[in-house]
């Protein structure tokens, strides 16, 4: 063709058609795992203030919502707990307590809703009296104590029956240790979704909320979650992990870590996650609440983007939502 006929890239964008026929990245409802939060009581809903339409839900309103979504199409649920100010301690000896909420929750799940994925979060900071995600000694989040203790959290859920564990503390060795305790157990079919590049982020503010963690929590978390600045050393992280024994590593927050998710994939080729946080979330939906912005465009948007940036799938409070639009036909 003559150079001097300049392409036309308008034409394949011109129908609904054409731009189905050469569309590069796909969502699908697989592709959503969904966050929740559980609360203790029955019968019992709490709503999270700064995630509007995010709710604390008692273990058997969990397990409806888990039924619910699995006839939406979704195939895995992660969950989260919001433990009794009464049960932090120190020692975090709650977050392997074999009735805590979560185990409690896991195996209502098994038992209820069998062809659901259940997913747990590996981190102290829900049971800990000072909000971290390690045990603190004198002002210092002590590694190898915090491992130990992630060690025996991350079994009693393995007993409890979870698919997936998610360890989100970010601490040196945990992947190795949990690893190596479940070969030890017999618990080989349990598998490890690493928080393998997490962020020191502002955007899990509404998170912390969720679980009760904010007040507690002092000073940050910036001497085990990752400098924003840092893509090759959240490369390494992930590395770390693999070759500790992760199947699937995460990187999160998700939107502003799109690079970080682009080159996880094309480094490693392995499952590769990412964590749209509760900020995200709350960006999205207070700026649709005050019309500023097309909440369910954005949303759909948003998700779209970690498919295009190489993740396999991503955690999103969305799930629901996003799993009933794509069953639409949403394009
Ligand atoms: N280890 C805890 C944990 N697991 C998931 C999130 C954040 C999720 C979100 O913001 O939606 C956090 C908070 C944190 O690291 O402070």
């Amino acid at each position: 063709m003559s150079a001097s006929i300049a392409p036309r890239l308008r034409r394949l964008r011109r129908t609904p058609a054409l731009r189905a026929m050469v569309r590069e990245a796909r969502l699908s409802v697989d592709d959503l795992i969904w966050p929740v939060f559980l609360c203790d009581g029955t019968g019992v809903t709490q709503e999270v203030p700064s995630m509007p339409g995010v709710i604390r839900r008692s273990v058997d309103l969990t397990v409806a919502a888990a039924a619910e979504a699995r006839d939406a199409g979704i195939r895995c649920i992660c969950l989260f707990p919001y433990t009794d100010f009464a049960l932090r301690t120190d020692l975090c000896e709650e977050a392997w307590n074999p009735e805590n909420l979560t185990n409690r929750a896991i195996r209502a799940i098994r038992a209820e809703v069998p062809d659901m994925a259940v997913m747990t979060d590996v981190a102290l900071d829900p049971y800990n009296a000072k909000g971290h995600d390690g045990i603190v000694r004198d002002g210092e989040i002590v590694n190898d104590e915090s491992v130990a203790a992630l060690v025996r959290m991350a079994m009693a859920q393995a007993e409890a029956g979870a698919d997936i564990l998610g360890p989100s503390d970010m601490m040196d060795g945990r992947i190795a240790a949990i690893r190596e305790a479940l070969e030890g157990a017999g618990y080989i079919h349990v598998s490890i979704m690493s928080y393998a590049a997490k962020y020191a982020s502002a955007f899990y503010g509404p998170f912390r909320d969720a679980v009760g963690a904010s007040g507690a929590l002092t000073g940050d978390k910036k001497t085990y979650q990752l400098d924003p600045a840092n893509a090759d050393e959240g490369l390494r992280c992930v590395a770390r992990d693999l070759d500790e024994g992760a199947d699937m590593v995460m990187v999160k927050p998700g939107m502003p870590y799109l690079d970080i998710c682009r080159r996880v994939k094309d480094s490693f080729e392995v499952p590769t996650f990412a964590y749209q946080v509760s900020g995200e979330y709350a960006m999205i939906r207070a700026a649709a609440g005050n019309g500023w912005i097309d909440g369910e465009r954005a949303m759909m948007e948003s998700l779209m983007a970690f498919r295009r940036a190489g993740c396999d799938g991503v955690l999103t409070y969305f799930a629901p939502e996003a799993a009933r639009l794509i069953r639409a036909g949403w394009e």
